[in-house]
């Protein structure tokens, strides 16, 4: 059987493959994520997500490699992690009332070539109060995050509705991966 690996260093995505019923490595891809001038939005998930499983497939051949990427998107402008705490007070302030994007990239590699596929889900925020958003940034929640929030914790309560996968908002859209995966899925570590 050919193993699985997630080409990546976040828990988040490691236990939501775990909770979809994968068994899998875990190897971390350290790979430049700037993005490139002019680069849309889900052109540069995808990119990344099969630059994160092509680094970690070179050093294991006969390996099925999953990499991901996740970037949120407001009226055009791409909000990655924060770089520091005003970073993520300047995001949340954007965010702030307003309905923006989450992109997945996804990509597998292995097997025969690779494949990929950018995961989408609208996200509303309500407004976010003064003394909730000095809250939140003391908490260092927001630092590792893509758009400084994370929907899992404290600031699912500025999110009244999504549209689209849950989970994809968190990192790993657990339905599309099972989708890309599946072509394979036989070869590889599926319970
Ligand atoms: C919007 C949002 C993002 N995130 C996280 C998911 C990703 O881990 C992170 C975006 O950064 P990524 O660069 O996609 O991933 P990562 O650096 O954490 O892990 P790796 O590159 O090794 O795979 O933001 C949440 O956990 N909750 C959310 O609501």
């Amino acid at each position: 059987m050919r193993p699985l690996i997630l080409a990546s260093a976040s828990p988040r995505r490691r236990e939501l493959l775990a909770q979809a019923g994968f068994t899998f490595e875990v190897r971390a891809a350290d790979i430049d994520e700037t993005r490139h001038a002019g680069e849309q939005p889900m052109d540069y998930v995808r990119r990344l997500a099969l630059e994160k499983a092509q680094a970690i497939a070179a050093r294991n051949p006969g390996a099925v490699v999953l990499g991901a990427d996740t970037t949120v998107v407001l009226e055009g402008e791409v909000l990655n992690k924060p770089v520091d705490r005003d970073d993520a007070e300047r995001m949340l302030r954007l965010l702030s009332g307003r309905t923006h994007q989450v992109h997945t990239g996804l990509a597998v590699v292995g097997g025969s070539g690779h494949q990929s596929h950018v995961e989408t889900t609208d996200v509303v925020f309500r407004a976010i109060a003064e003394e909730e958003l000095t809250a939140y940034l003391a908490s260092g929640d927001p630092m590792d995050k893509a758009g400084a929030y994370g929907i899992q914790g404290y600031a699912a309560r500025w999110i009244p509705r999504i549209e689209g996968d849950y989970f994809n908002v968190v990192g790993l859209p657990l339905a599309a991966v099972v989708r890309l995966l599946g072509t394979v899925s036989s070869e590889y570590g599926e319970r």
